[in-house]
C-alpha cells in the first residue's frame, strides 16, 4: 500500500466517509494497449479526473485506488505529476469484485496496509472510469446509505432488455419502465459491504457485477435507489472517451483563474472578481496570489485550467507575464488548445488619465503577438482604479 500526502479541509455532516475506486481493469471492451483508466484525455489520464472530483470534496477522508500489480508505479507517477492527496494506491484482483475487496481490506486487515486507515462509517464505491461525478450524488448516496445500510445511482433504461432462448430465438421482454441501469457511485455503511464480500463465494467474486446485489444476498440490506445524472455513465468502448474528451473541454471553458499579487487594492479587486464570476452560471473560479506561492500555481497549470485573468498595478508588467507564459509551458497543460490570458492593468494613479503610456501599448501588443503563436491569446484591459470606486461610491449613494 502506498499512501500521498495532504491535508483536508475541515468536512460538514457526513464523516468519515471513504472512496474505494476500482481501476484495475484491463478495458478489452475499448481495445488498445493501455488500460481506459490510463488513457490521456486532454493530455491527462483518465483516472486522474476522477481521483480530482473526489479529492476536491472535503468530507471524503481517503480515497483508495484499486489497480492491477503492474500499474502501481503508473499509478503511483499519477498521483505525484498532479499533486493528488489523500489517496492510497492497492493491489487489484482479476475481478472487479475481486478488487473492490482488496480496496475495502485496507482498512481492517493489516496484511493489507503498513499502518491501517480509520474504518470509515460510510464507503462510496465508484468506477475509476466515471469521470464527471459531482457531490450532489455523492452526498445523496451517502446519506441514503446511512439511513437504508446502501445506496446507488440509477439511470432509465436506453433500451428494452429482453432474454433469449436456448434456440436464440426471443424467449420473452421485460417491461422496460419498470426497471432501471445500475450505475455507480454507490455507498454503503462501511460494515455490510465488508460482511458481504467477506460472505461472498468465489462464483459472486468471479461472476457479479452488482455490489448491491451482495449487500441484499448476504446481510439483506435493501439499497435505496437515487437517480442520477446522464453524465454518470461509464467509459467502456473508444467512443465513450471522445465523448468524454468533449466534456471535458467544455468544463474547463467555464473554468477561470484570478491571479493577482499581494498588494491590497490589487487583490480587493480580485476578490470582487472572483466572487463576481462565482454567481456567474458555471464559472468555477479559483484566486491565487502570485507571489511566493508557485507550487499552487503548478497545481492550477497542470490542473488544466485555460482562462486566466492576472490583475497587476505595476506599469511594467510584461515580465511577470513572461513567467506566467514560462510556468504554463513548463506545466503538464497540452497547448493544443488556446489558452486565454486576460491581463488587467489596474492604474491607481491620482491623475483621470491612463498612465500607462503609448510605448507600454505596443510593448503589450507585440508580446500578445509572439504568444499568440504559441496558442495562448493575450489581451490587455486598463482598469482606472480611482475612477472604479468613485462610480462604486456614486452607485452607492443613488
Ligand atoms: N479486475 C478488475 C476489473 C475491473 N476493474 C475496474 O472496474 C471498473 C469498471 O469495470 P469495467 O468497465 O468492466 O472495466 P474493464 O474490466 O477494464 O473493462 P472490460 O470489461 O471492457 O475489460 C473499471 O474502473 C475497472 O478498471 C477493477 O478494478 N479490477
Ligand atoms: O454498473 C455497475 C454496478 O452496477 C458497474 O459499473 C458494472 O457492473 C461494472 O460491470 P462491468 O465490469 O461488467 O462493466
Amino acid at each position: 500500500m502506498e499512501r500521498s500526502s495532504g491535508s483536508r479541509d475541515a468536512g460538514p455532516a457526513v464523516t468519515p466517509v471513504a472512496v474505494v475506486l476500482p481501476a484495475g481493469g484491463s478495458g478489452e471492451r475499448l481495445g488498445g494497449a493501455t488500460p481506459k483508466q490510463f488513457c490521456a484525455v486532454q493530455g491527462r489520464p483518465l483516472v486522474s479526473y476522477t481521483v480530482r472530483a473526489m479529492e476536491r470534496i472535503s468530507w471524503i477522508s481517503n480515497i483508495i485506488v484499486v489497480v492491477s500489480p503492474e500499474n502501481i508505479e503508473t499509478m503511483k507517477s499519477i498521483i505525484e505529476k498532479y499533486g493528488h492527496k489523500r489517496v492510497v494506491t492497492v493491489k487489484g484482483g482479476i475481478t472487479r469484485h475481486r478488487s473492490i475487496f482488496n480496496g475495502l481490506k485496507v482498512f481492517v486487515e493489516n496484511e493489507f496496509s503498513n499502518h491501517l486507515l480509520q474504518k470509515p462509517e460510510v464507503v462510496i464505491i465508484h468506477d475509476a472510469v466515471r469521470p464527471f461525478v459531482e457531490e450532489d450524488i455523492l452526498s445523496k448516496v451517502v446519506m441514503a446509505a446511512k439511513e437504508h445500510g446502501a445506496a446507488g445511482a440509477i439511470r432509465p433504461l436506453v433500451s428494452t432488455v429482453i432474454a433469449s432462448a436456448a434456440d436464440g430465438c426471443l424467449d420473452h421482454s421485460l417491461e422496460r419502465a419498470r426497471y432501471r441501469a445500475s450505475e455507480m457511485p454507490q455507498a454503503f455503511l462501511f460494515d455490510i459491504i465488508y460482511e458481504a464480500y467477506q460472505q461472498c463465494t468465489d462464483y459472486d467474486l468471479d461472476y457479479g457485477t452488482e455490489c448491491l446485489h451482495l449487500a441484499l444476498k448476504y446481510c439483506k440490506t435493501n439499497a435505496k435507489l437515487v437517480e442520477g445524472t446522464a453524465d454518470l455513465w461509464k467509459v467502456t468502448y473508444k467512443r465513450d472517451l471522445y465523448a468524454a474528451e468533449s466534456i471535458i473541454k467544455d468544463n474547463l471553458s467555464q473554468q477561470v483563474c484570478v491571479i493577482t499579487d499581494v498588494k491590497e487594492a490589487v487583490a480587493q479587486i480580485g476578490f470582487r472578481l472572483h466572487e463576481s464570476l462565482k454567481s456567474q452560471v458555471k464559472v468555477e473560479a479559483i484566486s491565487v496570489s502570485l507571489s511566493r506561492n508557485d507550487s499552487h500555481l503548478q497545481n492550477i497549470f497542470s490542473g488544466q485550467c485555460y482562462n486566466f485573468v492576472c490583475i497587476n498595478d505595476k506599469k511594467y508588467a510584461i515580465q511577470e507575464t513572461q513567467q506566467l507564459v514560462d510556468m504554463l509551458e513548463k506545466s503538464n497543460l497540452p497547448l493544443l488548445y488556446p489558452v486565454v490570458l486576460i491581463l488587467m492593468h489596474l492604474d491607481i494613479s491620482e491623475d483621470i488619465s491612463f498612465s500607462i503610456g503609448m510605448e507600454e501599448l505596443t510593448r503589450i501588443k507585440k508580446f500578445a503577438g509572439e504568444m499568440k503563436k504559441k496558442n495562448i491569446l493575450v489581451y490587455g484591459l486598463l482598469v482606472q482604479y480611482k475612477l472604479l470606486q468613485f462610480v462604486a461610491h456614486f452607485r452607492h449613494c443613488v
